[in-house]
């Protein structure tokens, strides 16, 4: 692998704004999601496995460095395709979770199955983000971690090189990367694992029938049948060929560009059959003015350059939040979204940071604890702190189409999903995608 994609110094970015509405085909990096799940259950498998047109991003650099650490041989210098040759897993090793919550949720259960001791720290941001109930989950499947008593980073997992697994109790309303993490490793566990969420509702389910899709692609059994209940059973999983999609939450920016200006936006390569909320994105777009399509060429968004403002329960699709409330911003009625508590736990807290930024360039604003009600008015330039938080740059670049001088205070945090983000944002908006 080459260098890894590392925190840069800040480099502040004025977002293009559009004089004409937006016609654009792109063809965008993988899935983030899928990346890290198939990256996590090639290490686990019993034979090698290829991952076909993955994202290379701070996130997947960063799982693959974790996975290569523990002994896994990871080959991830041909862009379109990497490789993956499962070891045993030993320690010691270190991980540096950077600020990505797949590698902060999904490699400590994978460190319990190694040999050895191994380390997890991140980002300072990353010492804040929610981790204890997975911490007390692992214990009582009889792995040993060290960790402060606030449940967070950083913390040790003393592998023994086996886990027993069994029946666990966990509250992971704080986010579902608490029990994906669980299921992925769990068919190595001795006993499997039956995971039972107690508590406010988990959001995000649709990362989580990923992970139950992605497990079964591997050759695990997985009951998902009652609700909040998931059962996987030990048994080996199979190496085979992952077909990364391109990454929906990533192309959401890029969509509301056609909305906002009245133009047309085709994502490239997108499958017939897809395991990101697709469906969920195209009814929210509906309601918001847009015109979503499946065809040959791709999955292609349409605006009118009338967007409307809409009430919505976003919880299933928490992450897309920023952009949607960018968009709303430059409704034509207000909008209210609710069920997204937990982003107060994403990179950074999203419910405050968006109304603080937004209040700033003159938004009308209200932060609710478990969402946002935005009235539409008039925007003006100013400086938009980015927090870190790759999404908070793309609220920020859709907001800088319609009004001019909205300078980020830091674009490089894109790199932690899509390091193209500033040159392909700027090529679409100057008509030279
Ligand atoms: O499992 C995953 O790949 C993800 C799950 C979701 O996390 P939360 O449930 O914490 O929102 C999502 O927001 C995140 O971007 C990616
Ligand atoms: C919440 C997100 O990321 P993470 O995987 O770090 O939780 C996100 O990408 O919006």
């Amino acid at each position: 692998m080459g260098n890894l994609i590392a925190t840069r110094p800040p480099q502040p970015w004025t977002a293009p704004t559009a004089s004409d509405p937006v016609t654009a085909t792109l063809r965008l990096p993988g899935s983030k999601s899928l990346t890290a799940r198939a990256l996590v259950l090639s290490a686990l498998a019993s034979g090698p496995s290829t991952l076909a047109a993955p994202l290379r991003a701070r996130d997947t650099e960063l799982m693959a460095a974790a996975l290569r650490a523990m002994g896994a041989y990871m080959s991830t210098s041909d862009e379109e395709r990497w490789l993956v040759r499962p070891h045993p897993l030993v320690g010691p090793a270190h991980v540096d979770v950077g600020l990505a919550g797949t590698v902060m949720r999904f490699v400590p259960p994978v460190a319990g199955l190694a040999a050895g001791r191994i380390t997890f720290d991140g980002d300072p941001q990353a010492r804040t983000r929610p981790l204890g109930p997975l911490i007390g989950a692992l214990r009582s499947l009889g792995v040993r971690v060290d960790a402060p008593a606030t449940g967070s980073l950083p913390l040790t997992v003393l592998g023994a090189g086996r886990v027993a697994g069994g029946e666990v109790v966990i509250d992971a309303s704080a986010s579902s990367q608490l029990v994906s993490g669980l299921l992925l490793a769990a068919p190595r566990f001795d006993r499997g694992v039956v995971v039972r969420h107690v508590g406010p509702p988990v959001p995000s389910a649709p990362h989580l029938r990923m992970t139950v899709q992605l497990l079964r692609a591997a050759g695990a059994a997985v009951d998902d049948t009652t609700p909040d209940v998931w059962a996987v059973e030990p048994g080996p999983l199979t190496g085979r060929g992952w077909e990364i999609e391109p990454d929906l939450s990533g192309a959401v920016p890029f969509f509301a560009a056609a909305l906002v200006t009245g133009g047309e936006v085709t994502l490239q390569g997108w499958p017939r059959s897809s395991a990101q909320p697709v469906e969920q994105l195209r009814s929210l777009l509906h309601r918001m003015g847009g015109d979503v399509t499946l065809s040959t060429a791709g999955l292609t968004v349409r605006g009118t350059g009338t967007v409307h403002g809409l009430d919505a329960d976003l919880s299933d699709v928490s992450e897309l939040t920023p952009a949607l409330a960018a968009l709303a911003m430059l409704a034509d009625s207000p909008s209210r979204f609710t069920g997204i508590g937990h982003i107060r736990g994403h990179e950074t807290d999203r419910l405050t940071a968006l109304a603080r930024e937004f209040t700033a360039l003159g938004a009308d604003i209200t932060e609710l604890p478990d969402g946002l009600e935005i009235r539409p008015r008039p925007l003006r330039g100013g400086v938009f702190e980015t927090y870190h938080d790759h999404r908070m740059a793309h609220a920020a670049a859709v907001a800088g189409l319609a009004v001019p001088g909205v300078e980020l205070s830091d674009v490089t945090c894109t790199s932690k999903t899509m390091p193209e983000f500033p040159a392909l944002w700027s090529a679409m908006v100057t008509g030279k995608s």
